[in-house]
């Protein structure tokens, strides 16, 4: 059984008398160990999809529907108490942002040991310091963090309290949403390698949002394209970049410099998001790809499995 088990997830938010098809009829598995990168250009619903998994979408602006199961538990429709016992300690997310949740005026130490003590209401002050310390020491901090206040961290010891934060009840899962997006790439590729380490050591799978294919071509196994609320390939990184069969993941990929050999020229890919509170006639992508033929204009693809395990949504892929 896959750790994790998306299947025809929807998000529609509500908005005035419209609504927006943020994250539309999304499958796909994410198994023990896992690396999942979800790229996609902004507005894809690479967030909505985050914030849904984990039921963090309030009801009364979006509405989910399918199923999200977690080792064979549909999160959407387990009750509230067993919900929150399971996120945190089972399933952890880190946002871009998610140190601005700290009060300013506490220390880091004296914070983390009151979230810990959420869940482990049994714990004595000298065992969540002595956790917290653990964990401080995991993520690379100095002990001294511990007695420091938030405005005194850099953005990199900010985002490392926040995965450490993220690992204090041994989650089976992390999920982190542009978590590192904000760093300087030094100190995001030192995280990000942290971070695969720990993974291997502490068995945990990764759903990685992000909008930078680099990032999850060095560090996923697999890649989840999403494109207005769609997703379009999913399958192994190193299948998806090396012959990448939609033309969207075509244009992603043309679309990041090269590091090492010749230049090649940049291709972005033209045009804009679709409006997303109209259902397109056909393939979502239609309007923007240059491969179009005319049944992509009038009839939506279905998913399909190619030889290699990948599934691709497009007309024309594998062809
Ligand atoms: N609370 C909301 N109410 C209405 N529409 C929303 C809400 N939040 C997001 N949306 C819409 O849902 C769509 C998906 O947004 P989402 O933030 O999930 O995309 P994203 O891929 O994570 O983008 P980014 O990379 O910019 O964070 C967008 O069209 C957005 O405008």
């Amino acid at each position: 059984m896959p750790l994790l088990s998306i299947q025809n997830l929807q998000v529609k938010y509500r908005v005035k008398n419209k609504e927006i098809h943020a994250v539309n009829n999304i499958s796909f598995d994410v198994e023990q160990q896992d690396s999942v990168g979800i790229v996609g250009e902004s507005g894809s619903g690479k967030s909505t999809l985050a914030m849904a998994l984990l039921r963090l979408l309030p009801e009364r602006i979006a509405e989910v529907s399918g199923e999200v199961l977690f080792a064979g538990e549909n999160l959407l429709t387990l009750d509230d108490a067993r919900l929150k016992a399971r996120r945190w300690t089972e399933m952890a997310v880190v946002f871009q942002k998610s140190m601005s949740a700290l009060s300013p005026v506490h220390k880091i130490g004296y914070q983390m040991a009151d979230i810990y003590k959420v869940h482990v209401k049994t714990a004595t002050k000298e065992q969540a310091k002595a956790r917290i310390l653990e964990l401080l020491e995991m993520v690379n901090l100095p002990a001294r963090v511990y007695t420091m206040y938030p405005h005194e961290l850099s953005g990199g010891m900010m985002q490392r309290v926040s995965i450490a934060l993220s690992l204090m009840h041994n989650p089976k899962l992390l999920i982190l949403d542009e978590a590192t997006t904000a760093l300087d790439v030094v100190t995001q590729g030192q995280i990000l390698k942290e971070i695969m380490q720990l993974e291997e050591r502490l068995n945990i799978a990764r759903i990685m949002i992000t909008h930078d294919m680099s990032v999850v071509a060095t560090t996923c196994k697999k890649v989840a394209v999403m494109y207005a609320g769609n997703l379009l390939e999913f399958g192994l990184v190193k299948d998806i970049i090396a012959a990448p069969e939609h033309p969207y993941t075509k244009g992603l990929l043309q679309s990041i410099p090269a590091l090492k050999g010749e230049r090649g020229e940049l291709i972005g890919i033209a045009g804009y998001l679709p409006d997303l509170s109209k259902s397109p006639s056909g393939c979502i992508f239609a309007d923007r790809c240059p491969s179009r033929k005319p049944t992509c204009e009038t009839e939506t693809p279905i998913r399909r499995t190619l030889a290699d395990g990948r599934m691709v949504a497009c007309h024309i892929a594998g062809s």
